[in-house]
This record gives structure tokens, sequence and C-alpha cells, in this order.
């Protein structure tokens, strides 16, 4: 048998309301790439989450593969890439930010590049646009991430957060671009401290597992849903009811259209259960938070 690379990405849910493209969880939901040396490209998809097939050309592990090679000037081998998911698409769950750090690590690993951890936040969050969903995948747990003018990325990762959450995914889609649309070019001066001010007591009470005031601030956000908040289906009803249910707080999971509550641990399952027949038509269940981020096994 030739050498087999596996490869675990968790999703990631990102703003957890004013932590808008800054913050980033990692969730326990995966996806997963078998990966070995071959003649020609191909991708099988094994999760009822990924299109039967995607042309190579156009398949996104392919493409930042094949442009993380030329970046370090390596030869990229032909591959045969097995995919697992259980990251609905589009969904607000890091699909694409889990789907360019596992093409890193591809490259990585059959090129043997050698990168750090820091490296692939680089790499990741330039490529997706923003660290907070791609630094939660590459590092797992909390990621508060930001640029200096000059590039800089700088990195705060925060482990073992003994908290709670459920999504609530509904049946449509809703492509980060998309959302991204929605939001306006630049806020007032007196906005934007607000907005960030809302943003720093969301960082400091989830560093210091503070989740009543991490909730109540979820919710503050100013940022973006106030102008996505129309996009997301339920919206108001799931903020709502999540509440009477007991939970901390709700907000939009990254660009939606998911929800995502932080609850206490032992009142999840609950919540989950309460929740079920207001949305039969959603997918809606208590996640873990991911503490491991990238893992790599070798079979030779
Ligand atoms: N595992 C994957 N394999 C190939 N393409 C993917 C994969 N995951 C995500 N994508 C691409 O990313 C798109 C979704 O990205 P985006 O709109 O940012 O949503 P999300 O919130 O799920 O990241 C998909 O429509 C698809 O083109
Ligand atoms: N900060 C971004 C996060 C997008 O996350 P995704 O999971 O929807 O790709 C944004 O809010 O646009």
């Amino acid at each position: 048998m030739s050498k087999k690379w596996s490869i675990s990405v968790p999703g990631s849910t990102a703003n957890l309301g004013p932590g808008f493209d800054s913050i980033g969880l990692a969730l326990g939901l995966y996806l997963k790439l078998d990966v070995q040396i071959a003649d020609s490209w191909s991708f099988n998809h094994h999760s009822v989450h990924l299109p039967e097939v995607i042309e190579v050309e156009e398949h996104l592990v392919y493409t930042v593969a094949k442009q993380v090679a030329e970046r370090y000037e390596v030869t990229l081998p032909a591959c045969q890439v097995d995919m697992y998911s259980e990251l609905p698409l589009a969904r607000g769950l890091g699909s694409s930010a889990s789907a360019i750090v596992a093409a890193i690590e591809l490259v990585n690993v059959v090129c043997d590049l050698q990168l750090t951890e820091q490296d692939k936040c680089n790499l990741s969050s330039e490529i997706e646009g923003h660290p907070d969903n791609a630094t939660a995948s590459v590092c797992g747990g909390l990621t508060i991430g930001a640029t200096l003018p000059d590039g800089e990325l700088h990195i705060l990762n925060e482990k073992k957060l003994d908290a709670a959450f459920a999504v609530f995914i509904p049946n449509v889609e809703l492509k980060t671009a998309e959302a991204r649309k929605a939001l306006p070019d630049s806020y007032e001066k007196g906005y934007a401290v607000h907005a960030s001010s809302y943003g720093n007591l969301l960082t400091a009470s989830l560093l210091k597992h503070d989740y009543a005031t991490a909730g109540k601030f979820m919710e503050a956000d100013l940022f973006h849903e106030p102008f996505r908040a129309k996009l997301i289906p339920n919206y108001e009803l799931i903020r709502t009811l999540t509440k009477d249910y007991g939970a901390f707080g709700t907000s939009i999971s990254g660009a939606g259209p998911t929800v995502i509550s932080l609850v206490d641990r032992s009142k999840v399952d609950e919540l989950v259960t309460k929740m079920k027949p207001h949305l039969p038509d959603y997918d809606i269940k208590a996640v873990s938070i991911d503490d491991a981020g990238i893992q790599v096994t070798v079979t030779e």
C-alpha cells in the first residue's frame, strides 16, 4: 500500500456577534481528507454535504493547494483525495475556511514544507480574507486575530473553554460573499466606538469564562448583525426562544444563515430538545468545541 495522509480539520463559528472578522471558535464538526499520491488528480466525495462531483480545476482544495505550491516553489504531485465532511456548505460553519486549511496542510505534508502554525494561520487568513474562522480551524479552540498595518498577523489562542453551544442550521445556503455585500462601507465614529467596546467586552468575558456576560455581548453586535438579520431565517424567533430556554446569548454563526447559542453545559441538551418542535426543517444540535485544530496521521 502506498503512503496515505489523513488530515482532519475542524469547522468553526466566527464572530460570536461583535468579534466580527476577528474572533473564531473551532467546533467539533470535521472535514477529513485521505490523501495518496496518484497518477492524476481526483476527488472522491463521501458526504451528503458535498456535491457528488466538482471539476478538479474548480475544486477549492485543488486551487488552494496549487496556489500554496507555487508560493513555496515546490512541485505538487497529483493526488487522490477522499473527502469526508460534517460541514454543510455556505451555512456559516466555516466550510470554505476548513477546505482552505486542509489544502494548505495537504501541500505541507505531501511536499514536506515544515510549515509552522503561524505560517498556516498567515496563509489561510490571507486566502480566506479574514483570520477568524481560518485560524480557529488551524489552531483549535478560541482564536482572536488581528493584522497590523504592516501585514503581521497576531493570534491569541485560548483552549479549554468549558461552555456549550447549540447550532440552528437551516436548509438554505447563504454564501459568505453575498452576506458581506449587506454590510456598510464605513461606520460613524461614535457608532464604531460603541461597536468595538462590545467586542472588547465579549473577548474579555470569554477569556474569563464569564459566559453570562459573553452571552449579553454576543447579542449586542453593531458591526454586522443589524445589517444581516434580514438575510437570516427566523433570526428574531431563535434569539427570543433560546433566551426563554436558558441560553446565555445567541448570534449569527459566521456570515449565517446558521444561528448559534452559548449555553451552560448542563442545559444544552434540554435547549436542543425544546427548540426542535419550533423549527422542524432545521438541523438543531449541541456542538462541542474542538481544541485540537489540524490533525494528521500517516499510514505507510
Ligand atoms: N470541502 C469543500 N470542498 C470543496 N469546496 C468547498 C468545500 N467546502 C467549501 N467549499 C466551497 O466554499 C463555498 C462555501 O463558502 P462560504 O460561502 O464561505 O460558506 P461557509 O460559511 O460554509 O464557509 C462552497 O460553495 C464551495 O464552493
Ligand atoms: N467574519 C466573516 C466570517 C465568515 O464565516 P463563514 O463561516 O460564514 O465563512 C463574516 O462574517 O463575513
